[in-house]
């Protein structure tokens, strides 16, 4: 690939589908910049916590976005996060902090906030960007675009076993994981401005009986073909 080239892969989907290890992976294969805008959601939602603004409070939300700093910087072990000047990284996967990232963004006015800055991390660049809206709204002229999915009740249990094998792993049962998890899927669907939906030129991969090694095959396959790799 032409090192100067732009390149945007766009990888998108509900949670649990598999898009962050699929966009690392690709990432450290082509060598590219990996942008995970879930990560900034939640960020933002941690600052909501803190500052005891409500996720339904649409101005509150506004006002807060106004003075918020919010940055990812690449590292080997996945995208380190700053919100004001300070790192949250390991406090984004909270489960309050999921809950509440989900419901900001919601609000209509947060993703215009966030596609912006999106945009301006990414123009440029060889980056995979993951999350829901970026084949839709954020790159719609993207060089490739992913649509990841899988059944609910097998992204649910990926999500658990994840939850499960992390360090200082919280106590998580099965059943709310589902529940919590169908709940997400919901706002992001029927969410008023870019509902998570495939864009019409998105490759859709379904990865409900594929391992992780096929779909990072079938997604480097894609990459080299429009790409022109050999
Ligand atoms: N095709 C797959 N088969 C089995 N497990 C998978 C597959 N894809 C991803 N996983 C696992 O599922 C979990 C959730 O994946 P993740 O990349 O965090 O999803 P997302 O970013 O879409 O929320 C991770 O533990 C990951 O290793
Ligand atoms: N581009 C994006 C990325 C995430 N999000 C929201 O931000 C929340 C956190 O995203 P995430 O990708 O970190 O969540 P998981 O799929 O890893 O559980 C999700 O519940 C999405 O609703 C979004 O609305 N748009």
């Amino acid at each position: 690939m032409n090192q100067q080239q732009r390149s945007i892969i766009a990888i998108d989907g509900p949670a649990g589908a598999g898009k962050s290890t699929l966009a690392a992976r690709i990432a450290s294969r082509f060598n590219l910049l990996n942008l995970e805008t879930g990560a900034m959601y939640r960020a933002f939602a941690l600052k909501a916590i803190e500052n005891g603004v409500s996720p339904e409070d649409a101005a509150g939300l506004e006002a807060l976005a106004a003075s918020s700093s919010i940055r990812l910087e690449a590292s080997p072990d996945g995208n380190r996060v700053y919100l004001d000047g300070v790192e949250v990284t390991s406090r984004l996967r909270d489960n309050s902090v999921t809950d509440a990232a989900s419901k900001v963004s919601v609000h209509p006015a947060i993703r215009k906030w966030m596609v912006r800055l999106q945009r301006e991390l990414g123009e440029n660049g060889r980056i995979v960007m993951e999350g829901r809206d970026i084949g839709t709204a954020v790159f719609p002229d993207a060089d490739v675009k992913i649509f990841l999915d899988a059944d609910p009740v097998v992204r649910s249990q990926r999500r658990y076993e994840q939850i499960e094998a992390a360090p200082a792993a919280p106590i998580a049962a099965a059943e709310s994981v589902l529940r919590e998890m169908r709940e997400r899927d919901q706002r992001d669907r029927t969410r008023a401005l870019s509902p998570l939906q495939p864009a019409a030129d998105a490759v859709v991969i379904d990865s409900t009986s594929l391992t992780l090694d096929q779909v990072i095959a079938r997604v480097e396959e894609i990459i080299r073909e429009r790409l022109g790799l050999a």
